[in-house]
């Protein structure tokens, strides 16, 4: 008994610094078996030089992607792109896509990258939350199929929670958290969809439905950093949270499948809507658990497991969506012309149904709100890989250049980088609201622009159409792309149209002088978090807009601009570099917003050494 315990304490440290070793050779050394012929994004040859390519990743991805992608995709050869926290990644050039697409799922498996991504087995609370595709099968079937029938439900609770968050106080300006307030009006008509008015309304659910998506993913980042052999150990405490949350929305789940589960028997056929006198998550997926002989699927366990990971999957994402395209429009230098022009075209869309009867045909007829958000998506798809897969056949496969890539290779094409190229976006780093309904609104500019001419490819019906918020391509990957897109789109796409046309509607935007930040977590690029904006609530959804409250705000140029170019001046004069965006600046930064105070407030400029 006392020679064990005197043992435990050396076998732990061995333990952990066996798997600290293995944790370091693995990250930064290993080839992990890729062809040693493939260069690496950011390195030269050697196992040091790629060590510090692997080290770079965790903070300068980014700098990473567009330095392949310039070096060797546009060259048409694939390269490495080290990553440190979910490891290598081999980048295809995009005249591979066809193939990668073609490839089927026992080859090469896009599910089992997010698996790993994400550490579903982990985070999805559930190995068959993680492992069977009864998510895009529910959403395929069920939701999607009649989208017309939830717009009133949304559009009442888009009312409701903008009052709630954003005020209702007619011509009073009021600074909102972008981000927290977006989280709680998604979750609450997602959730109006997804379980019905009363239970989104019910403040403790929705704060844990909150809560657990918003967490789920920072669980998924940290277990990515933490060694093999110490996460068994480490996820209980990583997951306590997640859990925390998990039992206050089952708490909530578990009496409802209760009470509707003796409506279903074995053998049901889900298509008969005898039995559906309900229409929402919990009724889909005992339709779908009924249709198939498995008993633990029709637990209330299983079916409130489901639903937690599916408010990650649905929630997250159109959060992120909304609070990136109020930011863009805020911080465009027409701020206020491109809130008249989108408030110009959903009023005259409206005019024909009142504000609570929206069907799909009228948002189709929304195109400026739709490629508004489609090119704040361009620019900041959530994640930085368009379509990313996993070699799962043991012998691997061998890709169209003829490298032989061994099984456990990701291998696929990054969106950030596509998404991002002057040559297939002009003046691609700008926010151009209108960019894809141009196409549509202009019949000369097709004639007119390289980009009119790569858009209007395909049938002649489809070229007079402008590419829909939904529609993947080779060139727009923020849904992904191929068979593994998105399933959820249609649904997001038509509940974002709905949110941002009446945003547009009912509240002005205050522009801001530059746009936030976006935080990349490895891949994951983030929306501004903590940023603000100041909104306020009009009088008549059609009236032009109000000028801004502070006239550094204003967009008239013409008087903003010579200020702040002077202090500029007088800031370059001392000697410190003032960027366009950001720059550092003695202890602070020195960024558009805080020269254009400086300038109006008139104040002396201190410069200190
Ligand atoms: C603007 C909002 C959304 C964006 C940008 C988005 C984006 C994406 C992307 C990029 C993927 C592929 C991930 C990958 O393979 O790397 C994906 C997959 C998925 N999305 Fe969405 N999504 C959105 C909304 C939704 C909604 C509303 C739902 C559900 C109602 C949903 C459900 C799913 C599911 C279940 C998958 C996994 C599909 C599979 O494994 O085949 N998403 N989404």
């Amino acid at each position: 008994m006392f020679s064990n315990a005197v043992l435990v304490g050396p076998a732990l440290v061995f333990m952990l610094v066996f798997s600290s070793a293995v944790y370091i050779w693995q990250r930064f050394f290993s080839l992990r078996g890729l062809p040693d012929n493939l260069p690496w994004a950011g390195a030269e040859k050697g196992a040091l030089s790629r060590a510090i390519a692997s080290k770079r990743s965790l903070f300068g991805l980014k700098e990473l992607i567009i330095d392949g992608y310039e070096k060797y995709s546009k060259r048409d050869q694939p390269f490495i792109l080290p990553n440190l926290a979910t490891g290598p990644e081999v980048v295809l050039p995009m005249t591979q896509m066809k193939w990668l697409l073609e490839q089927p799922d026992h080859v090469l498996s896009q599910h089992r990258v997010n698996f790993e991504f994400l550490h579903a087995n982990r985070t999805m609370l559930h190995p068959k939350v993680a492992r069977d595709a009864v998510h895009s099968r529910v959403i395929r079937r069920e939701l999607t199929k009649d989208l017309d029938m939830y717009a009133s439900d949304i559009v009442d609770e888009i009312e409701h929670s903008l009052a709630l968050n954003w005020g209702t106080d007619i011509g009073v300006w009021k600074e909102v958290a972008l981000y927290d307030t977006m989280l709680d009006v998604i979750s609450r008509l997602s959730n109006r969809v997804l379980v019905g008015k009363t239970l989104c309304r019910n403040e403790e659910f929705l704060h844990s439905s909150s809560m657990f998506l918003k967490n789920m993913a920072v669980t998924a980042g940290l277990l990515n950093l933490c060694p093999d052999l110490l996460r068994p150990f480490a996820s209980p405490f990583l997951m306590a949270y997640d859990y925390f949350h998990y039992r206050k929305i089952a708490k909530h789940i578990f009496p409802i499948v209760k009470e509707r589960t003796p409506q279903f028997h074995a053998g049901m056929d889900y298509k008969n809507s005898d039995y559906s006198q309900h229409n929402d998550y919990i009724q889909w997926a005992l339709h779908d658990a009924y249709s198939h002989d498995d008993p633990e699927e029709r637990t209330p366990e299983l079916i409130s497991k489901r639903l937690a990971v599916l408010s990650f999957a649905a929630i997250q994402s159109s959060i992120i969506t909304i609070t990136n395209t109020l930011f863009d429009i805020a911080a465009s230098p027409d701020a206020l012309s491109i809130q008249s022009a989108l408030r110009e075209e959903t009023a005259s869309k409206t005019q024909d149904s009142s504000n609570f009867a929206w069907v799909r045909s009228d948002l189709r007829k929304l195109i400026r709100i739709d490629s508004a958000i489609r090119e704040s998506m361009r620019l900041w798809g959530f994640i930085s890989r368009g379509v990313m897969k996993s070699v799962v056949v043991p012998q691997g496969v061998t890709i169209p250049s003829g490298e032989h890539l061994p099984f456990g290779t990701k291998v696929g094409v990054t969106s950030y980088a596509v998404h991002h190229d002057e040559s297939i976006y002009p003046n691609a780093m700008a926010y151009d609201p209108f960019r894809f309904s141009r196409l549509a609104e202009d019949p000369q500019f097709a004639e007119k622009t390289a980009e009119g001419e790569r858009e209007r490819e395909g049938t002649p019906e489809e070229a007079l159409k402008a590419p829909g918020l939904i529609t993947s391509t080779n060139t727009f990957m923020a849904f992904s792309h191929g068979r593994h897109a998105c399933p959820g789109r249609f649904f997001a796409a038509n509940q974002l149209k709905l949110l941002l046309a009446h945003i547009i509607l009912h509240y002005d935007i205050e522009p801001i002088a530059s746009r936030p930040e976006n935080p990349w977590l490895n891949n994951a690029i983030g929306p501004p978090l903590w940023a603000k904006l100041r909104v306020q609530r009009r009088a008549d959804p059609t009236s032009p807009p109000t000028t801004a409250a502070s006239p550094v705000l204003n967009d008239d140029k013409a008087v903003l601009v010579p200020e702040v170019v002077e202090v500029k001046e007088v800031l370059v004069d001392a000697g410190l570099a003032v960027g366009e965006k950001k720059s550092g600046f003695g202890h602070g930064i020195v960024d558009d917003m805080l020269l254009a105070k400086i300038a109006f407030a008139g104040a002396p400029i201190r410069v200190e050494g």
